[in-house]
């Protein structure tokens, strides 16, 4: 748990004066005030496409958000409805699980920006000032889930954590995993938002790239809250192992077949599992389920166990896409607090459009798996990036010698794989949930 406060912390002066220059009023919304709290919920869904919500919504939200959340909103007087938000954006402070440890990060989230006042720059503002206040507060990163993968790399992010989503044709791949002496039985959907919260918060510090977990995620997993469509439809089971403890959890629903029930589809919401046993013993169940003839999954991780569960892997179709998006704020924090696969030493020439990480820097891995960055001005670089690069490369999942192939990362190869080498984890960066 961090000790900052995201509501105790100011609002970035330069974003306010900008936004305040083009006649907008840049302010926070205080969670307890329910009028300005539902306003600013109403221009949220407004902006993700979503439908005016009711107060049974709104009251879900004030309780299972949590209530230390930062809001903050954009407000133009001069519209008809007055008080509602013409621009939103939310943060807060969660931990991410990097190799070794855990980094408190500065998660932002809700951004939008009312079609009516797009494209002059007020979600730049938004973006920058969250960021600008957040390393003022002593956060050394922030990240983010994104729905478009080309809107953040402008502001130094860059995409970490590539997860993935299958597509499996359930007869042609076949089973060729074992069978693990635990059981999978079903749950009531109460049960599977409990079993899936309490199993992810177990698990999610041996992956790095996840955050923490909080009560309405798992309520929209299960089906059981306001925003999610046909909820009842929702199924839950949890493997409990030999020892009577449950170790995974898993909610999915089912499209029957039309006309013929076997070509039915099981489309998986959320597999959570602590243990090897317990993931391949619910991915059993969702390929070996009678009637199914597809199974899908979304946000699994990359290295995810089913591509070697299956007896024709052909038939198992993954697609890698990039998912958890981080922003380096402070480099030095940031490579002290994770581990090392490798040693290396290199002098990276940063290059930031905030000017945050911008410099050069020597970096030391020692043979431990320790790191330090330190300030080499006037040094020569071996490899010169942006910040967006950096923060991509990270957490191990993306290789600076991918980026280096790619024209993103100048310098010398060398240097580019020795780094690749010591940011690698063991397992890959996964981060199974929105946020
Ligand atoms: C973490 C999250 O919450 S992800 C959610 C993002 N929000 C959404 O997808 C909701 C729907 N979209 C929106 O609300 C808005 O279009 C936003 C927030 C994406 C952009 O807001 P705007 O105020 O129009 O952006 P702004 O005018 O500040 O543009 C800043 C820069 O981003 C670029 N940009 C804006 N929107 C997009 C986009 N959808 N895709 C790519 N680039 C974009 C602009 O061209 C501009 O580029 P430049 O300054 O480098 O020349």
């Amino acid at each position: 748990m961090s000790s900052i406060d995201p509501r105790t912390v100011p609002l970035d002066p330069t974003s306010r004066e900008r936004l305040a220059a083009t006649g907008l009023d840049y302010r926070t919304v205080d969670h307890d005030d329910r009028t300005a709290f539902s306003r600013m919920i109403q221009a949220v869904s407004r902006g993700f496409l979503g439908p005016e919500v009711d107060d049974a919504y709104i009251d879900e939200q004030k309780q299972l958000v949590s209530t230390s959340n930062r809001y903050v909103a954009v407000f133009d007087e001069g519209v008809a409805q007055e008080g509602v938000p013409v621009a939103t954006v939310h943060s807060w402070v969660t931990e991410l699980t990097v190799p070794g440890g855990e980094l408190d990060m500065w998660a932002v989230s809700g951004v939008t920006v009312s079609p009516t006042h797009r494209r002059r720059g007020v979600a730049r503002a938004m973006l920058e000032g969250e960021l600008r206040a957040a390393a003022d507060a002593g956060l050394a990163i922030a990240g983010l889930t994104a729905t478009e993968a080309t809107i953040y790399g402008r502001y130094g992010f860059g995409a970490a954590v590539p997860m993935s989503r299958w597509t499996i044709d359930t007869r042609r791949a076949g089973w060729a995993g074992y069978e693990p002496d635990g059981r999978v039985e079903f749950v009531s959907r109460e049960q599977l938002a409990d079993d899936l919260s309490d199993v992810y918060e177990r698990g999610r510090t041996a992956r790095p790239g996840e955050v923490e977990g909080w009560p309405r995620r798992w309520r929209q997993h299960a089906g059981l809250d306001a925003s999610t469509k046909n909820g009842e439809t929702v199924r839950g089971v949890r493997y409990r192992d030999a020892a009577g403890d449950v170790r995974g959890a898993m909610a999915y629903r089912i499209e029957e077949g039309e006309g013929d029930f076997r070509p039915s589809q099981l489309q998986i919401r959320h597999l959570t599992a602590e243990t090897p046993e317990a993931a391949a013993a619910l991915w059993r169940f969702a390929l070996q389920h009678d009637l199914v003839g597809e199974v899908t999954a979304k946000l699994r991780p990359v290295d995810d166990p089913v591509r070697w569960l299956v007896q024709d892997e052909r038939g198992a179709t993954q697609v890698v896409h990039d998912h958890g998006w981080l922003r380096i704020l402070d480099l030095p924090r940031a490579i002290a607090a994770r581990t090392y696969s490798a040693a290396a030493t290199a002098i990276l020439e940063v290059s930031d459009p905030l000017g945050l990480v911008a410099g050069t820097w020597r970096i030391e891995i020692d043979a431990d798996g320790r790191g330090r960055a330190e300030s080499a001005p006037g040094a020569t670089p071996d490899l010169r990036l942006g910040v967006a690069e950096l923060s991509a490369a990270y957490l191990g999942g993306v290789p600076l010698t991918g980026l280096r192939a790619a024209g993103r990362v100048q310098g010398d190869a060398q240097a580019a794989a020795a780094l690749t080498a010591a940011l690698r984890p063991v397992e890959a960066p996964a981060l199974t949930i929105w946020y």
